[in-house]
């Protein structure tokens, strides 16, 4: 989705006359930024090494944000770090309404339940798939709400079902992981994150295990969740996406983030010359 779309204004308001001859005007509602997502201040090291030097990023409901940067620059730990898989050192995390702030020192039980009330709105799709592989397509996607929910199997299953229509896998709902490609079973992923109904996906460069044939499905249905107004965050080393599909790209270095833009601002005209270094390599 674009969100500058979202925030787009009319440019003069039609006179009487001009609304006659024009029929009605759709205003939509006047600014409806809303932000999902803040992360402030994220620390974290492993042993002595400083893997993420306070890190912050807002995101706003609808935007797809795609992070990308060198290998090894602390991406993925970001990304896991949003939804308490990693837990920062320090920092404070809020999705929607809950909110986690950390500080040095024990993780105590009372911190797991927040981090798992926060995991609530967060949709996690991994670069291995992760799909149960003993259970079918349709079982897998079914198997969170399932628990979890407590709501008529009959409804978990038509909604199940209709997750599966939108990654293009109804016909697959009976099949086992191991039957499908690729392709097919990061689609299987995505619709099994998304049967929580979460605010916010996280995808943890989410093709590249696939061939770029099959990748394309996979981005495919990323698309058609932006364009239905989901807010997706996206570690990828897929330049071609990330500046296609990105509302802002954010470019990270060394445990910190270097630049925040919209992809035509940071391709054609990056503020940094780390930056420029990277993308000009990644060409
Ligand atoms: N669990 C861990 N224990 C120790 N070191 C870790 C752990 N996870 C990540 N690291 C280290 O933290 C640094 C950042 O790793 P991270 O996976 O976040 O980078 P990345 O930017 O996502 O890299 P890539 O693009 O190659 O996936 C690396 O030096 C990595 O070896």
């Amino acid at each position: 989705m674009s969100f500058v779309g979202c925030l787009r204004l009319p440019e003069t308001h039609p006179s009487y006359d001009d609304r006659e001859i024009a029929g009605p005007v759709e205003t939509g509602p006047a600014f409806c930024v809303e932000t999902v997502l803040r992360a402030e201040s994220i620390c974290k090291s492993f042993d002595s090494h400083k893997v993420l030097r306070n890190v912050s990023l807002t995101v706003e409901r609808g935007e797809l944000v795609s992070i990308i940067g060198p290998s090894g620059c602390g991406k993925s730990t970001f990304l896991r770090c949003l939804n308490f898989l990693e837990i920062p050192d320090s920092g404070t995390v809020t999705i929607a309404d809950d909110s986690i702030r950390r500080n040095e020192g024990p993780w105590r039980s009372s911190d797991e339940a927040q981090a798992h009330q926060l995991r609530a709105h967060v949709g996690m799709v991994f670069q291995s798939f992760n799909l149960f592989p003993h259970r079918t397509v349709l079982d897998n996607v079914m198997l969170a709400p399932r628990v979890v929910k407590h709501v008529a199997p009959s409804v978990i299953e038509s909604e199940a079902r209709e997750l599966l229509a939108k990654v293009g896998l109804e016909a697959a709902a009976l099949r086992y992981p191991a039957t499908l490609s690729g392709g097919q079973q990061q689609r299987a992923a995505i619709a099994r994150a998304l049967a929580m109904r979460p605010d916010v996906m996280l995808y943890d460069e989410p093709t590249s295990a696939l061939d770029p044939r099959v990748a394309e499905e996979v981005l495919e249905v990323m698309r058609a969740l932006d364009r239905e107004g989901m807010t997706q965050i996206v570690v990828t080393h897929d330049m071609r996406f990330a500046r296609a599909a990105s509302d802002r790209i954010v470019f990270m270095e060394s445990g910190e983030i270097i630049e925040i833009a919209d992809p035509d601002e940071m391709y054609l005209n990056p503020k940094d010359s780390r930056t420029r270094e990277f993308l000009g390599a990644s060409l």
